[in-house]
């Protein structure tokens, strides 16, 4: 067999997939190793994906799209004791990169029923809980003694967290806290596997000490027997109905009536109660959030392997998809030849690549911050709460619109569920609403952003933190793009600045200038809001790709780097056309320069054609994994269509019940009125 830079290829392959994939300048492995931000993981990914290959009770035994709800979710169990069971031979022990991936593999995005337990559970008690508590829950947790969930939204709040109903009642004679909910609207309402699945919570309710109200703290709560996994008396508890997707996992209601639990079921890491009820304040007000945290500082990286998979599909069957002609005296061409296509795929094929660059930055920093605050030191929270808030709002959203136009892209085809578009949509767009609706987040990080303007307005830039250091920077007069002989990404880094800083002190004026014609506070604040997340959104992709030119300045091989260098330029050039209105509007790019970054996008798009595929290849999604006919890496799509067309359950009989009872005689009645 040759040796081919892009290592899926195979014999037997659609021809029209493989010649895409002969194409390709550089080694998908080792573009793979950039992506997983290490070689290491990279390869443990590829191993782990081989070892599911060969263990066919790991695979799906039905396509989901013909499983009912109740199936798959018995589905799921079946596969997830298994991995459990076998969890050492495959994945290197706590190692959540690689159980992250096992998960997708095995279990796949629909949710499972300890979805939670791993992303808000167990971290909620390993920040929040102190060593004592983690002795007696964590390794329980952590050896799935006991399933948890993360039980913090209700019926009527989740964005407002201080109105919360759920109350947390210090009762100092008993030491015991009592769990309430006082009204309907209290319920608990949306957390993953609180429904059917969960015996334990961390639940968030307001914490009320001899009368003062607290705010809103964390507790270890029971809610189901550990043996007969009946709800535990004083707890009312179900599953909330199907979704728009996600649908394995059962999010559930919780309501308490009057139920008691020890006062050391508070978790007491960073905040303690007491047993004469004296309370011990944590070191940051918000140190309890770090389970919503963590799961935005991940999901970035989560939202760009959902984007990578809707374009891995479209990309691969743009390929062997062929419609009409370019040239008439040609034969049909490869859709993917046509330049529409290649705007409406590649611009996103370099945006989750920029995504999950950004997701590795915030990852680390969010480790050293989890690090630091197990020390004591906060003082990185808020910026870790500001980046984090603005990338999963901007990333979300992108995310969800790339996942749309690849599903476009791929005609009537996409939407079949045989494509997986729709659940892969229905499950990233849903990134736009958990851990903070993406407009509340955007408010977050603008928050942050009106303080910094404060300090460039008052002459103290020095004081600003290094993701805000541009603000108190001065603009050159005009944008060098097209102006200098070399025209490189330093100059786009610079009008990005530009933009972000203009809009950041312009809606920071607003503000402010409301305010002094006296306004209050939240009113202006108000009124300013839209400016405000404008200002938001552009500093957030500002960092998008300051993060993406960071990473190709450190790639050492030359043919990633050339790649990668393509997609960069792409995407600078994509972004600043998308942002267009923010540079013309005070002049600092003209018309002549955006027709520079007009051609250059339509040069970028034709250069990375050839490398298209491989690119796509690079994520290294297996079949398994992505569950599209469409999608599929050799390429045999229609002969597939096919056969997961017959194999629909309307398909196992000819005449279906409904034809008989209802069609039939409709039919033939009508057939005798007319005699
Ligand atoms: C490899 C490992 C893999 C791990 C996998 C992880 C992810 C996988 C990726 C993809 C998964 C795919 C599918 C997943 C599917 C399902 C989803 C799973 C989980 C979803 C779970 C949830 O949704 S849990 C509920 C989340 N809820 C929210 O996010 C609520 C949003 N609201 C808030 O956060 C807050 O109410 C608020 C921040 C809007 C306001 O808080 P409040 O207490 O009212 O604040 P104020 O009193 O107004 O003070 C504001 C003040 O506080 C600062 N602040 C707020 N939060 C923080 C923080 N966290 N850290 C630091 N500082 C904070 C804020 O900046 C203000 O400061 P200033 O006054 O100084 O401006
Ligand atoms: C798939 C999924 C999984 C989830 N899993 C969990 C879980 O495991 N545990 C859990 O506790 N929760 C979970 N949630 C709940 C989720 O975190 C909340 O739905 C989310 O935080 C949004 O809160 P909300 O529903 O109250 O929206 P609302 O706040 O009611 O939002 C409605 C509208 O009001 C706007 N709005 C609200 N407040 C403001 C404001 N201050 N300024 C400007 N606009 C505002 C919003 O922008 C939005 O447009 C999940 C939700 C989903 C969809």
């Amino acid at each position: 067999m040759v040796h081919h830079q892009n290592k899926a290829i195979r014999e037997g392959d659609n021809p029209d997939l493989t010649a895409e994939r002969v194409t390709g300048t550089f080694d998908t492995h080792s573009m793979a190793a950039q992506i997983y931000n290490s070689e290491a993981h990279a390869r443990r990914r590829r191993e782990i994906t081989e070892i599911i290959a060969k263990r066919p009770e790991l695979h799906d035994t039905k396509p989901f799209p013909f499983m009912t709800r109740e199936e798959k979710i018995l589905e799921s169990s079946r596969k997830l004791t298994l991995i459990t069971k076998h969890m050492n031979e495959i994945i290197e022990p706590n190692n959540s990169n690689e159980m992250f991936h096992l998960n997708n593999e095995v279990l796949g995005i629909e949710g499972h029923p300890m979805a939670l337990h791993g992303i808000m559970f167990i971290p909620a008690l390993t920040a929040q809980a102190s060593e004592e508590q983690q002795k007696k829950w964590l390794t329980r947790a952590i050896n799935r003694e006991i399933v948890g969930t993360y039980a913090q939204t209700e019926l009527g709040h989740g964005t407002n967290l201080q109105n919360l109903e759920t109350t947390a009642t210090y009762d100092v004679a008993t030491q015991e806290f009592v769990l309430h909910t006082p009204t309907i609207t209290g319920l608990k309402w949306w957390p993953g596997n609180l429904g059917k699945s969960s015996n334990y919570a961390v639940v968030v309710a307001l914490m009320f000490i001899k009368g003062k109200n607290y705010g809103p703290h964390t507790f270890m709560v029971p809610l189901r027997d550990e043996k007969t996994h009946q709800p535990l008396k004083g707890i009312t508890i179900g599953d909330i109905g199907p979704k728009i997707a996600y649908n394995v996992t059962d999010n559930g209601f919780l309501g308490f009536d009057h139920y008691r639990i020890p006062r050391t079921n508070l978790l007491m890491r960073h905040t303690r109660v007491e047993p004469d009820g004296t309370y011990v304040k944590p070191p940051h007000a918000k140190i309890n959030y770090s389970a919503m945290v963590h799961v935005r500082s991940h999901m970035i990286t989560g939202q760009a392997i959902m984007l990578s998979y809707a374009l891995t599909i479209a990309t691969r069957y743009s390929s062997v998809r062929r419609q009409g002609q370019i040239d008439t005296t040609q034969p049909e061409v490869k859709v993917l030849e046509y330049q529409t296509q290649q705007h409406r795929l590649f611009p996103y094929i370099a945006r989750a690549y920029a995504f999950v660059f950004a997701g590795a930055e915030t990852v680390k920093l969010y480790e050293r911050v989890l690090e630091e605050v197990a020390t004591g030191n906060v003082s990185l929270m808020a910026d870790l709460h500001a980046l984090t808030s603005g990338l999963k709002s901007v990333v979300s959203h992108y995310t969800a619109q790339g996942i749309e136009q690849a599903r476009m892209a791929c005609g009537g085809h996409g939407y079949s569920q045989a494509s997986y578009m729709s659940e892969i949509f229905g499950v990233a767009v849903g990134g736009c609403t958990y851990e903070g609706e993406n407009m509340v987040m955007l408010l977050q990080l603008a928050r942050y952003l009106v303080k910094s303007a404060s300090l460039v307005k008052t002459g103290q830039s020095s004081k600003l933190g290094p993701l805000v250091a541009y603000l108190g920077a001065k603009s050159d007069s005009t944008s060098l793009i097209d102006r200098t002989p070399t025209t490189g990404f330093a100059e786009y880094v610079k009008t990005f600045q530009h933009i972000a800083r203009r809009q950041t002190l312009k809606a920071a004026d607003k503000f402010f200038g409301l305010m002094e014609k006296g306004e209050k506070r939240p009113i202006a604040w108000n009124k300013s809001s839209v400016e405000l997340n404008r200002a938001s959104r552009l500093h957030t992709r500002l960092y998008i790709v300051e993060a993406f030119v960071r990473r190709v300045e450190e790639v050492a091989d030359p043919r990633l780097k050339e790649v990668l260098t393509d997609l960069l330029h792409l995407h600078v050039n994509y972004e600043l056309l998308d942002m267009s209105t923010y540079a013309l509007e005070d002049g600092f790019v003209s018309s002549s320069q955006l027709d520079y970054v007009r051609d250059q996008l339509y040069f970028y798009l034709a250069k990375i054609r050839p490398n298209a595929v491989s690119l796509v290849d690079s994520w290294e999604f297996s079949d398994q994994e992505l569950r599209s006919v469409l999608g599929r890496r050799d390429g045999h799509v229609y002969e597939n269509l096919f056969a997961w067309a017959k194999a629909s359950p309307l398909n196992k009989t000819d005449v279906l019940p409904s034809v008989d009872k209802y069609l039939k005689p409709l039919m033939e009645s009508a057939r005798a009125s007319k005699l």
